[in-house]
């Protein structure tokens, strides 16, 4: 699904260039569910947002379901960001002039869905996350581990391939943590390809594969010696 050939990120200033990403490599199949993991400042982050399309590599090759993404205008960016890749972020980025209803409705009005068939999405979203009788709330009367499931309903509500999730669940505590992974964990048994950074082993024991990061390199791959006793910790 997604294939990265020597990508390098840098800012140029001046008379200096930067590093945050050095000749990363990286190869990761449809239906994986990828935990991506090292210490602040590593580049986590950087790499998930060029993943989703949301940032440009500054060199080297990237190809997405077999297409060269690195040739792509911007636009065909934009499009392939909005058709196949949901994010999830840490802080959660719902709009809080919405009620839940609205901000998980939204991606569905970029992609002009129709107005009968985003109902019957939403209402189908809000059922299978037991948020049916939160929907004309806003997000801050919701709590932490709530508004969190409202940002996922609103990134997988459009049936994406690739699932994005920028700490998840950094903000929350471990009761509401759980309820986010079990719930990645079923997405991706129905074939949702996951890739989420977190600093947390327990949430990364629920994905099937370690990529470790330090200064801007791959350092190495642990694929989790016991996911179990890891979900048990
Ligand atoms: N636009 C930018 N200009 C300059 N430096 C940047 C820019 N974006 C990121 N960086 C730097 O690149 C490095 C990697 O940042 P990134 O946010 O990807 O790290 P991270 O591994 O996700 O960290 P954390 O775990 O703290 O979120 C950091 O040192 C950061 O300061």
């Amino acid at each position: 699904m997604i294939t990265l050939r020597n990508i390098d990120k840098y800012i140029d200033k001046r008379f200096q260039r930067t590093f945050i990403l050095r000749g990363i490599d990286l190869d990761i199949e449809e239906g994986e569910f990828v935990t991506i993991m090292g210490p602040s400042g590593a580049g986590k982050s950087t790499l998930l947002n060029i993943l989703g399309f949301l940032d440009d590599a500054s060199a080297g090759e990237y190809s997405f379901l077999g297409e060269p993404v690195h040739n792509l205008s911007e636009k065909k960016k934009s499009d392939y960001h909005k058709s196949h890749i949901g994010f999830v972020f840490q802080a959660y980025h719902l709009i809080d002039e919405l009620t839940v209803y609205e901000n998980i409705e939204m991606p569905l009005l970029y992609r002009k869905v129709k107005g009968s068939q985003r109902k019957a999405m939403v209402a189908e979203m809000l059922d299978r996350f037991n948020i049916v009788a939160k929907k004309d709330l806003f997000p801050n009367q919701l709590s932490g581990g709530q508004q969190q499931v409202v940002g996922v309903a609103r990134a997988i509500i459009g049936s994406p391939k690739l699932l994005l999730a920028d700490e998840p669940t950094g903000n929350l505590h471990s009761g509401q943590s759980e309820e986010i992974m079990e719930i990645f964990k079923m997405l991706n048994e129905e074939g949702v390809t996951i890739v989420q950074v977190t600093h947390s082993e327990k949430m990364a024991g629920y994905g099937n594969r370690i990529i470790n990061m330090k200064d801007g390199v791959l350092t190495e791959e642990d694929p989790y010696p016991d996911k179990e006793e890891a979900i048990s910790k």
